[in-house]
């Protein structure tokens, strides 16, 4: 493309053109300064190709410059007005063709021409407005001079006529779009309005929604509000009513339909007065007032529809609605209070009437006086008339003792079983007596005066009875000395003041050794007597500040404190044991009670009262083995007997298990001819491994556990079998008699195993002697008897061990269904020098003869002895000096040979 600088041409004009025409014309086409547009670069593409230029140019002309809007070959895209050659053919409204420049006079110095890119060809056909306004030319420019075809001319105008026709066409498109735009803008516009015009229309229906919303929200809030109100006052507990000057009822709550039955009808046509008969007067008179002063209240009976009356309290208030008068108010049904009245009166007349005549004491105390006294009052109190009573300080009636911690003010400490206050408190009759009362009281209103109600009565007998009841609790019934309860009671109190002083104290247990044989064989009213004679005397020998105690039978518990273990031993215990030990005689019986004494001392032997009452019982066990009238202070050695006692306890309950006892068989001597004639077995326990343990050590511990019952079972069966054995080898048949201990007597169920083992071992009856001692039977003697007579109905022989110690009576003797006497050995020991044993001995031979029954003697140890008996006796002996307790083997020996050596 040929590059070309600026042509600087001289605006130039013609007469036949109307410039500022032309130029609005162009214009109007909108045209100048746009963007090269295919269609018009096609058009000069085609001039150009037409005609052979290298140049083609669509070109306009405002009013400084050529512009063009289509260009081959030249790449400025305007030239200024006077450098171009356009004029000359847009002016002559002709095809122009200037086929050398240089040579052409209006061209020649053109600086297109003269300078880059030195035109020398130029043909240019107008761009004619279709009103045959010139705005440009469609040209083709050439370098060279040359000229252009008739057909190329025309060609080139045709294509100018389509410039004019794309010119055209944009111009009109140009209105098209335009216009469109104007419509678009205008439907814009429409669509701004009616969006405006739609939200102008939403919001006032919304404003106009709320302001129904609200409308219809103020209407629900007044019904509500009214409904509130109907329901208000139709909850009122009465007849709400209103009406006018002239009586005509406005408003009334559903408590006319409700209760009084009158219709809203029949309510709009009635007038206040209508409701009543009897009281229509003063209803008339409370209305007026109540007009005329602003209130009024009145009570009044109301007519019911069903012509029922009730007593209502009416009030009426005067108000102004309006300018006009109203009278509103309530009437009040006032049945039940009248009736709570009436009651009232009616308990108050019967209270002051069952306070008149109570026999309960009743004063009412104001400013310390009594203003009322009723009739028990009066009673209590030993006047004549209650009336007595009244004007009287309260402080007078009470004892002097107690007028300082009387609560005059009726604040009592303490309250009774329904809460009221009470206090107990000892009153002065007018008689001088002295009597205990309780006092209950409330405080009163009389007469608009603060007062109490005292209410009195009298509790003399009972708190005599209370003090009985305490004393009961904690004495002895027979002795009247403490009993247990008190004496720990005052044993604490005695070892808290001890410990505080750092002092001693001691714990004294008494026991009579032979009381139970006394009580059992002299009978109880005997042993009551002995116990409360030897309580007193007790009492004697001890100081006030001491304690002594009975805890049940023959026990008796001394506490003293401050003493030393000498004082005691060597003064307090003497002189109770000699005032104990005295003879008693109780009735035609002189009695010599034998005690035992067993002593713990504080702090030593134990710090609280248990331990120093088990202590002190232990001790006086021990003293008791040690012999008659002794005391003894308890020792550690004590309890590790205790100890032994259990060891062994355990170890015999094992024994049984592990074959640990045999039998011994002592021969029974006939003392006439010194034959063998029966035989005592005797148990013997020979623990394994361990020394064999004797009798006196374990059959009372047996007895106590009530291991002797099997064991005893036991030794039966021994016996029993032992005799069949001897008898099957052909020995002589002798009885065999076998111990039988209290327990083992009186087991319910004794006559029916000693059924059966006579059963199972097939021995004669006969032939079986139990041996139960003369203490085992004056125990429970009506029992016992009963017992030995169903062991005879079995066809056992009886005999009483030990006879002469237990203190049976001849009468008993005489029911015992026995066979055997056996005296205790400790009548025969001393035989034949104790005159005494020899004379006891000789009389029970001679009993038992004149009874019938057979005599047995024990423990014979020496010939004079056997001698004695065989002279005075003259029955059966037993005892060392014939033979000790042998095995069942030594024995069988011994019987085989058929008697024993007397010496
Ligand atoms: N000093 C002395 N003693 C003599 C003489 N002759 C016999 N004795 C002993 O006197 C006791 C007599 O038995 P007991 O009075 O029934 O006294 C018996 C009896 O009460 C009881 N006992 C023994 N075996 C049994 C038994 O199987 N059942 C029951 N319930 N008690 C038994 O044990 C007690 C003591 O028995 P043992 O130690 O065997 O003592 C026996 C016997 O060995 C004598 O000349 N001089």
């Amino acid at each position: 493309m040929a590059r070309t600088e600026a042509v600087d041409c001289s605006t130039d004009t013609h007469p036949s053109i109307d410039e500022p025409g032309r130029l609005a014309a162009l214009r109007q086409y909108r045209i100048l300064d746009t963007d090269p547009e295919i269609e018009f670069d096609d058009l000069t593409r085609l001039a150009s190709a037409l005609c052979g230029t290298p140049i083609a140019l669509i070109s306009l002309l405002d009013e400084n410059r050529y512009w063009f809007k289509s260009r081959v070959g030249l790449d400025i895209c305007q030239v200024p007005r006077g450098g171009g050659f356009c004029i000359h053919a847009l002016f002559s409204r002709e095809l122009m063709v200037v086929e050398d420049a240089e040579q052409d006079p209006r061209m020649k110095t053109s600086p297109l021409v003269t300078r880059p890119p030195h035109v020398r060809f130029y043909a240019g056909a107008p761009l004619i407005t279709s009103d045959g306004v010139p705005l440009g030319t469609l040209c083709v420019l050439d370098y060279a001079p040359r000229a252009l075809t008739p057909e190329q001319r025309d060609g080139l105008r045709r294509l100018a006529r389509h410039v004019m026709v794309l010119f055209e066409l944009r111009k009109n498109n140009d209105a098209l779009r335009q216009a469109v735009a104007e419509r678009d803008q205008a439907e814009w516009e429409l669509r701004q309005i009616r969006q405006n015009l739609e939200q102008r229309v939403t919001e006032r229906s919304t404003e106009l929604l709320e302001a129904n919303e609200h409308l219809r929200r103020e209407a629900a809030e007044r019904e509500r509000e009214k409904n509130l109100l109907d329901e208000l006052l139709d909850s009122l507990p009465g007849a709400f009513y209103v009406f006018d000057d002239h009586g005509h009822f406005l408003r009334w709550n559903r408590h006319f339909f409700n209760v009084l039955g009158y219709s809203d009808e029949e309510m709009a046509d009635r007038h206040p007065p209508d409701f009543f008969a009897g009281d229509k007067p003063a209803v008339a008179a409370a209305i007026a007032k109540a007009f005329m002063e602003g209130e009024a209240e009145v009570v009044a009976h109301i007519i019911k529809r069903n012509g029922e009356s009730l007593p209502y309290l009416f009030n009426g208030h005067r108000i102004e609605i309006d300018g006009k008068t109203y009278l509103c108010g309530m009437g009040v049904d006032i049945s039940s209070q009248k009736r709570a009245e009436q009651r009232t009166a009616e308990a108050e007349q019967r209270y002051r009437m069952v306070a008149q005549l109570s026999p309960t004491a009743i004063f009412v105390i104001r400013d310390g006086r009594c203003v009322f006294a009723n009739q028990g009052a009066a009673r209590l109190l030993r006047s004549g008339s209650a009336s007595e009573l009244v004007g009287r300080a309260l402080l007078d009636f009470l004892h002097p003792q107690c007028r300082d911690a009387f609560p005059v003010d009726a604040v009592f400490p303490e309250r009774d079983w329904h809460g009221s206050p009470r206090t107990e408190t000892r009153m002065l009759a007018l008689d001088g007596s002295e009597l205990d009362v309780e006092v209950a009281s409330a405080p009163l209103r009389l007469n608009d005066v603060d007062a109490h109600i005292m209410v009195a009565h009298d509790i003399t007998d009972s708190k005599r009875h209370q003090a009985q009841l305490q004393y009961q609790a904690h004495h002895d019934a027979l002795t009247g000395l403490p009993n247990r309860a008190l004496l720990i009671d005052r044993l604490e109190a005695m070892l808290a003041r001890c410990e505080r002083h750092g002092s001693q104290a001691h714990v004294i247990f008494f026991d009579l050794d032979n009381f139970k044989l006394i009580n059992d064989s002299l009978g109880h009213h005997v042993g009551d007597e002995l116990l409360k004679l030897v309580g007193s005397r007790m009492q004697e020998c001890m100081r006030r500040e001491d304690t002594l105690a009975r805890l049940g039978g023959d026990e008796f518990v001394v506490a003293v404190a401050d003493k030393t273990d000498r004082e005691i031993a060597q003064f307090l215990l003497p002189r109770m044991i000699a005032a104990i030990g005295q003879p008693y005689l109780l009735g035609d019986k002189e009695i010599h009670p034998v005690c035992s004494i067993g002593i713990s001392s504080y702090p030593a032997d134990g710090e609280d009262v248990t331990t120093l009452l088990k202590r002190a019982d232990m001790a006086m066990y021990r003293a008791k083995e040690t012999g008659r009238n002794r005391f003894q202070f308890f020792t550690e050695d004590m309890n590790r007997k205790i100890d032994e006692r259990l060891r062994l306890q355990s170890r015999l309950q094992r024994a049984l298990q592990r074959g640990e006892f045999i039998v011994h068989y002592q021969p029974k001597v006939d003392l006439p001819s010194g034959r063998i004639c029966g035989a005592e077995a005797l148990l013997r326990w020979h623990p394994l491994g361990e020394e064999a343990v004797p009798p006196s050590k374990f059959i009372g511990l047996a007895e106590e556990t009530g291991l002797i019952v099997p064991i005893g079972d036991w030794v039966m069966r021994a016996a029993c079998a032992q005799s069949k054995e001897w008898e099957a080898h052909g020995l002589p048949a002798i009885s065999i008699a076998v111990n039988c201990s209290p327990r083992q007597l009186l087991d319910p169920d004794f006559i029916e195993r000693m059924h059966a083992l006579l059963e199972e071992t097939d021995i004669d009856p006969g032939r079986l002697e139990i041996e139960v001692t003369e203490g085992t039977i004056m125990q429970h003697p009506e029992e016992a008897i009963a017992i030995l007579a169903r062991m005879k109905e079995l066809g056992l022989k009886l005999s009483v061990d030990d006879f002469g110690t237990g203190y049976s009576s001849l009468s008993y003797l005489k029911r015992f269904p026995i066979d055997r006497l056996k005296i205790d050995q400790s009548f025969v020991r001393d035989l034949p020098d104790d005159r005494d044993d020899a004379a006891i001995v000789e009389a029970v031979a001679s009993l038992a003869r004149s009874l019938g029954l057979r005599v047995t003697a024990e423990g014979v140890e020496t010939a004079a002895q056997a001698e004695f008996l065989r002279q005075h006796c003259n029955d059966e002996a037993q005892g060392y000096y014939f033979s000790k307790p042998l095995p069942a083997a030594d024995f069988a020996a011994l019987l085989r040979a058929g008697a024993v050596a007397m010496h």
